[in-house]
């Protein structure tokens, strides 16, 4: 089949993209890259949370396919909404290895290691809030950009330290560029919904050749996470992190976070669950923190960070 690929030009992104394009290449296919620029690429000095709109890095890649210029887009998993356009579906969840957040520094090893008020760089909202609930003396500063940028700010010394998703630094070859590079405890720092993951997303034509670049366990451990949000009605923009992991003896544990960007809140809980029925494990866990408050954290949280984006 002759396939296109709606891509985000960005490193990471090609990386990605040219991944699935050599995959299918060795099945047989015929396959070509079409690069198109996303709003999330345009706005570069705002902190993602506050752009507002979800789909961010994915909704020019979507209009391509739904105009039929393209039939498949790779993205990151976590940057793709739970609700996706009609005609267009999520073919393939890639296999995740690292699934952690990771602590870069030229100077410090880890953040235990890190001195009092040292500048930690990140945007992230969901990052920004399990950092200061940690450490509530460091200083945290906005750090946006692509990968590669984000990491050149870190070696000019702007940053005693950055964090990053290991597996998007494993991807592009960065694991080697950093003096200390350290994939951080899940209990520390949960992660996003889908992070490590590739989400095929797809045209229905192409559907049955996508399909077979799933990989199960990723497939099941990110439906749970992604219903999770969904039932919570947040994007990636959020400060929510979710973890589901499937194990080997077939029970599935799922982590959540949620709270105010400040760290002075946080709100945690998990469920246990089985792969014989996990249809209803993020739905179940979502629910059992809005008992406990987490819509009205998620309201102030967003206040919040409006206001101090005012200012
Ligand atoms: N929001 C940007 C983004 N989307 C996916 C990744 C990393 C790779 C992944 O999680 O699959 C990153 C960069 C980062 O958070 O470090």
């Amino acid at each position: 089949m002759r396939l296109i690929i709606a891509t985000r030009g960005s490193k990471l992104a090609l990386w990605q993209s040219n991944h699935i394009k050599s995959l299918l290449e060795d099945m047989g296919h015929e396959v070509e890259l079409q690069i198109f620029k996303t709003k999330g690429d345009k706005i570069l000095d705002t902190p993602l949370a506050l752009i507002g709109g979800k789909g961010l890095f994915t909704k020019e890649l979507e209009d391509a396919m739904l105009r039929g210029e393209a039939h498949l887009a790779v993205h990151s998993l976590k940057d793709v909404p739970t609700q996706l356009p009609q005609g267009l579906m999520l073919g393939a969840i890639t296999k995740r290895e690292v699934v952690n957040d990771a602590f870069l520094s030229e100077k410090y090893e880890s953040i235990e290691d890190l001195p009092p008020n040292a500048v930690v760089g990140t945007t992230s909202l969901r990052r920004r809030m399990q950092l200061l609930h940690y450490r509530p003396d460091l200083q945290i500063k906005d750090l946006r950009g692509n990968v590669d940028t984000r990491i050149k700010k870190l070696k000019n010394g702007e940053f005693d330290a950055i964090i990053l998703a290991y597996a998007g630094l494993k991807r592009l070859g960065f694991l080697e560029s950093v003096r200390f590079v350290k994939p951080i405890d899940e209990n520390l720092m949960i992660p996003a919904m889908g992070q490590a993951a590739l989400g095929i997303e797809c045209v229905p034509e192409v559907l049955e050749v996508v399909e077979t670049l799933n990989d199960k366990k990723s497939q099941i451990e990110t439906e749970i996470e992604r219903e999770f949000v969904d039932t919570l009605q947040g994007g990636c923009q959020v400060p929510i992190g979710v973890r589901a992991q499937l194990l080997d003896n077939g029970d599935i544990i799922t982590k959540a976070v949620i709270g105010m960007p400040d760290g002075s809140e946080l709100l945690k809980d998990k469920i246990i669950g089985n792969v014989e029925n996990y249809s209803d494990l993020g739905k179940e866990l979502a629910q059992s923190m809005i008992e406990n408050g987490a819509q009205e954290i998620l309201k102030r949280a967003e206040e919040i960070a409006f206001a101090e984006h005012k200012r």
